[in-house]
């Protein structure tokens, strides 16, 4: 029986991290894409029991698919539905962590986490009689001793206020009386209630949009070039709102004319009389109307055409670059993240420019205007106006936080079910095999009712945060009313002045609603910014401006001399390899599979660089040569070619776009593939599909091939470009090639011997890319080694076949 040991025990002096649970864990990404999440926690190496409960925490959270804790690496792996932002999942784990190591303060003063499976795991003893689960608190799953102490502050603080408000209450409110102080007062209480919010968004949701926002305008940035069309749609902006407050001021101006009878300032302007202060005062009101509809539509289009600018200004520019990137840049789950910037975090900046700008502008206008209008016209009610601010800005950013949280969980649950369906679909075959259908409904209605649960207590909590932001809102209404009354009562006030500042407090709150969203937004904008120019600033490919090599002098003579290559992280695959490819000969490679025959083609066109020796084209190292002349000197056909989603001829055109359909059908019949294209329906206007889903792979190597032989490069590597063809085909295609490569480099490489066999020269390489024999077919015969051996070998394998 292990022994009862302390329920999370204070980091230990041998742990490779000890801190103050206060201070923030640190987590080093390992791995993140879309789903899937691996994060190095040091604090968690050595320690099962925080582990363990680092793991229940995060598996209770509705946004988790799985998460699993390994005590002995410190590794957090975390499956999550693909559309969560991984930021948000990385504060998650983060969150655990520290909610983890502040347990063990708990412990001293509440219930133990428990003593729930796990050997470590033990109660304390007298630390109270825990009910084997980990004592959460509400939504946010925090340990109830916090939220307690959460909570009792607030309460404390509560009441001390209403303490000192009543004993004091007179004071209190000619202090507050001061618009000055007021307004300073709902001023500074916003800031902290703005910048407390924007930390916590920053850390839960957005790392990084901190640093972005560090940079000097991160909106002039997002802006660029496009600052004409930002003032304009700011300008319009600026004026549909002033038409709306000056409707809000007309309306209770018209009603308070037709009690009063008459309104003396309109009178003082010459304007007397009701009979022609109303229709005055309507006709006022329509225009306002009209121009704030007008303006309005002017704004909403501008901004709109001002994101979109953005967008594809960001998109065209961010893509030139990445087409510039080097290979290396572009590999295997490379491709998708920045893929992920080119879409999403670009769509972002355009988005958040397009929607969230006016909203910020119409905003800053209203205050602009509430402000000094209300400390001219009535300064006695400004603190009814400006109380509301901090209250409401606070509701905002809380009932935003609890929306994406809402969201977040029935995101999950709509991910289940789209899998699962998803799955099903796929699988059809399997289910009528199996008839499981039956089982198959019950399991998707299973999951869409679950689906249908979580998505009506989001409704109600939406709509419930809804009523309440509106509620606050409309508390300076109510208190604009009553005290504005008394005042005009006790005669402190015109009624005059106070008709037209009914409305405005509640226009200016209604719009400060947003407030939540829109700090959330810009976040998102600054951490996608942030990534879009990190896309920006990886190096481009060298070499543009290289001297000149014109396509018509290449000779083709290539030589390798003493090459040696690793890719990052690997063994080397080529160790000081040396081999000389005669210009203008056909050259044969063969070799086991991982022996560095493809990165011999990758070395020379420049998708990698040697690591020691040179890669020679025409006795010129072909770093020293012009890039893009480089690779158009080459034609590189793979065993698995791109076709893109569209027809067989455009395919066969790509990079050769203005040759003629004779050209391009003779390319056709030396790549063996006339004859196939002119038995499809619709010949070569047949679409290949994504991918050239639609073709076999012998059909698509062919197609590849006969690109190729279009573009008529003075060099041409074949990498296994027919492997997938039948051998009497590749039969014809070699006699075939056999015109088209006569005085060109032809380099080929090969698991089956018969591809080479014609070649003028044959290299056979070894491990780590070591040429073990090389000559032609009959020297590599008479030699009688490995080629011999492979030969004997395929050549039996012919005949049994
Ligand atoms: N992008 C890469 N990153 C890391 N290692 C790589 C990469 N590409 C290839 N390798 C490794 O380099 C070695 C040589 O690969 P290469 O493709 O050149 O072999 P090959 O001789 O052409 O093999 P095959 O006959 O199977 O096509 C292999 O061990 C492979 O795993």
């Amino acid at each position: 029986m292990i022994a009862a040991m302390p329920l999370l025990a204070p980091p230990r002096a041998d742990a490779p991290e000890a801190r103050s649970p206060r201070t923030p864990p640190t987590l080093r990404a390992r791995s993140v894409i879309p789903g899937r999440q691996r994060w190095e926690v040091p604090i968690l190496c050595r320690r099962p029991a925080l582990a363990h409960v680092v793991e229940r925490f995060l598996n209770e959270d509705v946004s988790i698919v799985e998460a699993r804790v390994n005590p002995v690496t410190g590794s957090v792996l975390v499956l999550h539905a693909p559309n969560t932002p991984s930021r948000f999942i990385a504060g998650l784990v983060r969150d655990a962590v520290t909610r983890s190591l502040a347990c063990t303060d708990a412990e001293h003063t509440a219930a133990p986490v428990d003593a729930v499976n796990h050997p470590d795991i033990r109660p304390r003893q007298g630390a109270g009689a825990g009910d084997g689960r980990v004592p959460l608190g509400g939504s946010g799953g925090r340990p109830g001793p916090a939220r307690l102490g959460k909570w009792s502050a607030v309460l404390l603080g509560g009441g001390a206020a209403a303490v000192a408000i009543t004993a004091c209450g007179k004071f209190a409110l000619t202090v507050l009386g001061q618009p000055l102080i007021s307004l300073g007062l709902a001023a500074a209480a916003t800031a902290v209630v703005v910048r407390k919010a924007w930390r916590r968004q920053a850390d839960r949701e957005q790392p990084g949009s901190r640093e972005v926002a560090m940079w000097r305008r991160p909106l002039r940035r997002i802006v660029g070039r496009h600052r004409r069309q930002l003032g304009a749609a700011t300008a319009l902006s600026v004026f549909a709102q002033l038409a709306e407050i000056t409707l809000y001021a007309l309306v209770p101006s018209i009603v308070l004319v037709l009690a009063r009878g008459e309104s003396a300032f309109l009178a003082r302007l010459g304007v007397a009389g009701v009979a022609t202060q109303l229709p005055v005062l309507v006709g006022a009101a329509a225009l306002a109307c009209l121009t704030m509809a007008a303006l309005g539509y002017g704004a909403d289009v501008a901004w709109r055409r001002l994101g979109q600018t953005i967008e594809d200004d960001w998109r065209i520019r961010t893509y030139a670059h990445v087409q510039r990137l080097a290979p290396v840049d572009l590999e295997n789950e490379r491709t998708s993240r920045v893929n992920t910037v080119l879409t999403e975090d670009i769509s972002q900046l355009g988005s958040f420019v397009g929607t969230n700008l006016h909203d910020v502008v119409q905003l800053a206008t209203s205050l602009a205007v509430l402000v000094p209008v209300y400390l001219l016209l009535a300064p006695q009610l400004a603190w009814v106006a400006f109380a509301p601010v901090p209250l409401v800005a606070w509701l905002s950013f809380r009932s935003h936080e609890r929306a994406v949280a809402d969201h977040v969980a029935s995101g999950k649950h709509r991910w289940r079910l789209h899998n699962r369906m998803a799955d099903n679909l796929q699988a059809h075959t399997t289910i009528k095999v199996t008839c499981t259908e039956t089982h198959e409904t019950t399991r998707v209605s299973e999951l869409s009712r679950e689906y249908r649960d979580a998505n009506r207590s989001t409704d109600r909590s939406a709509a419930a945060q809804t009523q309440i932001l509106r509620l606050s809102a409309c508390s300076a209404l109510v208190g604009t009313l009553l005290l504005g009354g008394r005042a005009v009562l006790g005669g402190g006030l015109p009624a005059e002045a106070f008709g037209p500042l009914i409305e405005m407090p509640g226009n200016a709150l209604g719009k400060l609603t947003r407030l939540g969203t829109i700090t959330d937004q810009y976040q998102r904008t600054l951490a996608a910014l942030g990534r879009v120019q990190a896309l920006n600033d990886l190096p481009v490919e060298s070499g543009a401006d290289l001297p000149h090599l014109p396509t018509q002098r290449v000779k083709g003579e290539i030589e390798l001399r003493k090459v040696t290559f690793a890719y990052p992280g690997r063994q080397a695959t080529l160790r000081s390899t040396s081999l000389a490819i005669a210009a203008g000969r056909t050259t044969g490679i063969v070799g086991p599979t991982g022996a560095g025959k493809s990165t011999i083609a990758k070395l020379l066109m420049r998708f990698r660089h040697a690591d020691q020796g040179q890669v020679l084209l025409d006795g010129v190292d072909v770093r020293d040569l012009g890039l893009s002349d480089l690779r158009h000197a080459i034609g590189y056909v793979t065993q698995e070619p791109f076709l893109f989603d569209s027809t067989i001829a455009e395919n066969i055109r790509y990079g050769t776009f203005h040759a003629t359909d004779a050209q391009l059908i003779a390319a056709a019949h030396t790549a063996g593939a006339h004859s196939f294209i002119a038995d499809l329906p619709a010949g070569y206007d047949t679409l290949v599909g994504e991918r050239g889903a639609a073709l076999s792979g012998g059909q698509k190597q062919r197609i590849a091939l006969a690109r190729t032989i279009l573009r008529d490069p003075p060099i041409v590597i074949l990498d296994e470009a027919t492997s997938a063809v039948d051998n009497e085909t590749e039969a014809s295609i070699q006699r075939a090639l056999q015109v088209f490569g006569s005085n060109r480099t032809m380099i080929v490489i090969a698991h089956r011997l018969a591809t080479v066999r014609g070649a003028d020269r044959i290299y056979v390489l070894g491990d780590s890319g070591l040429v073990t024999e090389h000559g032609t077919h009959e020297e590599l015969l008479a030699l009688g080694g490995t080629y011999t051996n492979l030969w004997t070998l395929q050549a039996g394998q012919q005949v049994s076949a």
